[in-house]
């Protein structure tokens, strides 16, 4: 048709530059096992929240398969807050950990703020602690929280400019919206943050060279929001009307539209976990370094 560019989209795979990001990590872990120091990661799960459940196992069974020990802190749904905040004092306190996570979300009657909060920062492999997001903010050295850090790998290692370009974010969590237009500016983007509540969306995200979908409904963004040629990543994980998972993006819709696109599942997350091995053998080094 004149005029309408058609794009083979690249697919963005995640698990493939994921596991390429792991051989990595898991030679840094060896280093560190040679010279006496098994890298170890607690993780806290309140709670029987099925996804919560299967997201921990698998990162246990990640941490295991590059050689890192993993501790479960598994607690019952009406653990009260100052029982979890004794918990995660003495993981704080013990040389074997070197990070230490708590599963979100937790329980409602627990005020994650506070729980976070708790996290010695030299151990918040997850970069949520204020103290984290604030030194993220200033760029300086910290943990980033690992989903928008993955993120990062997933454009670098496909080899897309981000300098230049204007990087648009639907969504405003915490934990992806709000840090991931932060790296982006850091790295020379024009960025706009939208989200739901943003009357005339496809207004801005069709201006999007690169399009973040972080809202958290299934398949939100249709082809109506995506200019041709945009790097369109998603970092929703949904379930659609048939119980099935999905992204934020109608990914048979934008398809074809976008010059790269990140599939659900297999495109970020799988980055979301390899960012925490990533962390957590970083918090181990640091370790190592100071008392070497
Ligand atoms: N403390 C934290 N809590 C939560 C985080 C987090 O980073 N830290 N993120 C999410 C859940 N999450 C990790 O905890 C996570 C979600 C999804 C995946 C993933 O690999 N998804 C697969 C599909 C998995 C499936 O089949 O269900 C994919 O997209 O390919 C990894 C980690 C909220 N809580």
């Amino acid at each position: 048709m004149e005029g309408v560019q058609e794009y083979m989209s690249a697919i963005i795979n995640g698990q493939e530059i994921g596991q390429e990001i792991r051989n990595e990590v898991a030679k840094r872990v060896a280093h560190l096992k040679e010279r006496g120091l098994t890298p170890g990661l607690a993780v806290v799960l309140v709670g029987d929240n099925q996804a919560s459940a299967t997201y921990v196992r698998n990162k246990q069974k990640s941490c295991e398969a590059i050689g890192m020990f993993s501790e479960l802190v598994k607690l019952p749904e009406a653990t009260t807050q100052e029982e979890l905040l004794t918990q995660i004092q003495n993981l704080n306190e013990r040389e074997d950990i070197h990070g230490i996570l708590v599963q979100l979300p937790l329980p409602k009657h627990i005020d994650e703020d506070t729980v976070i909060a708790t996290i010695a920062v030299e151990k918040d492999v997850d970069g949520f602690s204020p103290v984290s997001v604030g030194k993220m903010m200033l760029g300086q050295e910290t943990f980033l929280p690992c989903t928008p850090f993955g993120v990062m790998k997933l454009l670098e290692y496909s080899g897309i400019d981000i300098a230049g370009k204007h990087a648009v974010i639907v969504g405003r969590s915490h934990i992806v919206g709000k840090p991931m237009g932060q790296l982006l500016l850091q790295k020379d983007a024009t960025v706009t943050y939208t989200h739901s509540k943003t009357p005339d969306l496809p207004y801005f995200t069709k201006q999007a060279d690169i399009l973040i979908a972080a809202v958290g409904r299934a398949n939100f963004i249709t082809k109506e929001h995506v200019k041709e040629g945009a790097v369109v990543i998603d970092v929703g994980i949904n379930r659609d009307e048939h119980n099935k998972l999905c992204g934020d993006v109608d990914f048979a819709q934008v398809d074809g539209i976008a010059s790269h696109i990140t599939p659900v599942p297999g495109g970020v997350g799988p980055m979301t976990i390899t960012m925490l091995l990533f962390n957590t053998v970083q918090a181990a080094e640091n370790t190592f370094a100071q008392t070497n």
